[in-house]
Parts: structure tokens; sequence; C-alpha cells
């Protein structure tokens, strides 16, 4: 992580990521943690229905995702634009919590990108955690082109925040908040979560 600030580092001694014994499959396609999410939610029509598995290593904290690149994801003319990229880059990163079972917000994303990504190109991208220190989850992704072995485009270190179900009560909307705890599953799943180690 050289060239990183150091908040992106993590202390001397953070834990190894433990994948959660619950955790999806490795290979398995982890869905969708909310309909409406920008980055995942099968519901949201301008989304980017970003599709991530977890990943082959039974031992890594690792996942795997896919975003196509359409035309209304433009910046330049016929490019990607660099927001969106990040987005995806975030949305990849964040469901790495899922293997930890763990709920968790961007606290820092840092990127760099590399490449100019066309619109029409796979972005295939592979995220992973490299530490745990309490509540900080330290974690870093790659964005390829071209193929799963591809150049790299883009690529990004973060660190998320674990949190409870109550800060997106606290901070969301009520519309929403009120739909999505109507959902008995969005709210076993968020729970479930919460009450694990
Ligand atoms: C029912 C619905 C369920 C839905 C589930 C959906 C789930 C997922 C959705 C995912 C969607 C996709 C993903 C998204 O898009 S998530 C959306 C984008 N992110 C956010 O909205 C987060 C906004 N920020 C906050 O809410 C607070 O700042 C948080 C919660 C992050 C921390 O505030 P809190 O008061 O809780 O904690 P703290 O301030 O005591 O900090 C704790 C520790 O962390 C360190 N630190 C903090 N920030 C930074 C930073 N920027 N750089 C470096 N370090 C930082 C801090 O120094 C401290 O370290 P230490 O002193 O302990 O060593």
């Amino acid at each position: 992580m050289s060239g990183r600030t150091p908040s992106l580092t993590p202390p001397d001694d953070a834990a190894r990521p433990v994948r959660h014994p619950e955790a999806p499959a490795p290979g398995e396609l982890l869905g969708a943690h909310y309909e409406h999410c920008f980055g995942c939610g099968h519901g949201q029509p301008h989304g980017l229905h970003l599709e991530a598995r977890a990943g082959d290593d039974p031992d890594a904290v690792a996942i795997t995702a896919e975003f196509t690149v359409k035309p209304e994801h433009q910046g330049a003319p016929g490019l990607a634009h660099g927001g969106v990229l990040a987005t995806a880059l975030d949305e990849t990163l964040g469901s790495l919590n899922w293997l930890l079972r763990v709920i968790a917000v961007t606290g820092r994303l840092e990127t760099d990108f590399v490449r100019p990504v066309p619109v029409g190109t796979v972005l295939h991208l592979d995220a992973e955690v490299t530490a745990v220190a309490g509540r900080k989850i330290y974690s870093t992704a790659t964005g390829r082109i071209g193929g799963p072995d591809g150049p790299v485009a883009v690529r990004a270190d973060a660190l998320f925040i674990e949190v409870k179900v109550d800060h997106f009560i606290e901070n969301g909307r009520p519309e929403e908040i009120k739909a999505a705890m109507d959902d008995p599953d969005q709210v076993r799943r968020a729970r479930a979560f919460e009450v694990n180690p």
C-alpha cells in the first residue's frame, strides 16, 4: 500500500481477517444487499447492477465482481466516468464485509485511475480484506479490462468502519427505512449480521 495515506495502513497489532463460518461458499453469488442500492440493487434502473461472488480461496476474505460499462455511465465521450468506476470499487469492497458477516460503511476510499475504460467494457474486479483492527476493516481492490487477467484499469484501497443497524435507522430517510424494515428478509439479514462477532 505504498503511497497511501497513513490511515489506510493497518496498525501493527491488526488481526488477519477471518471468513465467517456461515459466509457464502467459494464461487457463490452474493446477491444484492438492498434492492435499491445504486451499486448492486436489482430494483435500481440507474444502477451498476454489479454482480459479486465469494472468492475461490476458502482461507481468504476475497471476492470477484463484474460490471459492464453502459452508455449512461459516460464521463468523456465513450469513456466511463471516474466517479462511476469509484462506485464500482466501493461496492465491490463493501461486499467483502458480507464474508465477515459485519455491517460496515466506507470511511475512506483512495482510487487510482490507471487506464481509460471504454463504454461496453466489462470491468473485472477482485477485492480482499487485508486486516481488521477493532471496528476498522482494511481492504484493497483492482479492476481489470479485457478479461480477468487483463491489464489493471483501476485500483483502490479502503477503510470500512463497522456500524450497527441503528446507523441506518437513525440517519436514513424515514420512507426508505420504513420500507426496508417492513421487509422481513432485509431485517433478518441485517440483524443476523449485527449479532455475529
Ligand atoms: C436495515 C437496513 C440495513 C442495510 C445494510 C446495508 C449495509 C451496507 C451498505 C454499504 C454500501 C456501500 C458502501 C458505501 O457506500 S457506505 C456509504 C458511504 N459512507 C458513509 O456514509 C459513512 C459516513 N460516515 C460515518 O457515518 C462515520 O464517519 C463513521 C460511521 C464512518 C465513523 O463514525 P463513528 O462515530 O462510528 O466512529 P469514529 O469516528 O469514532 O471512528 C472509528 C475509528 O475509525 C477511524 N475513522 C473513521 N473515519 C475515518 C476516515 N475517513 N479515515 C480514517 N479513519 C477513519 C477513526 O479514526 C477511529 O479510529 P480509532 O480512533 O478507533 O483508531
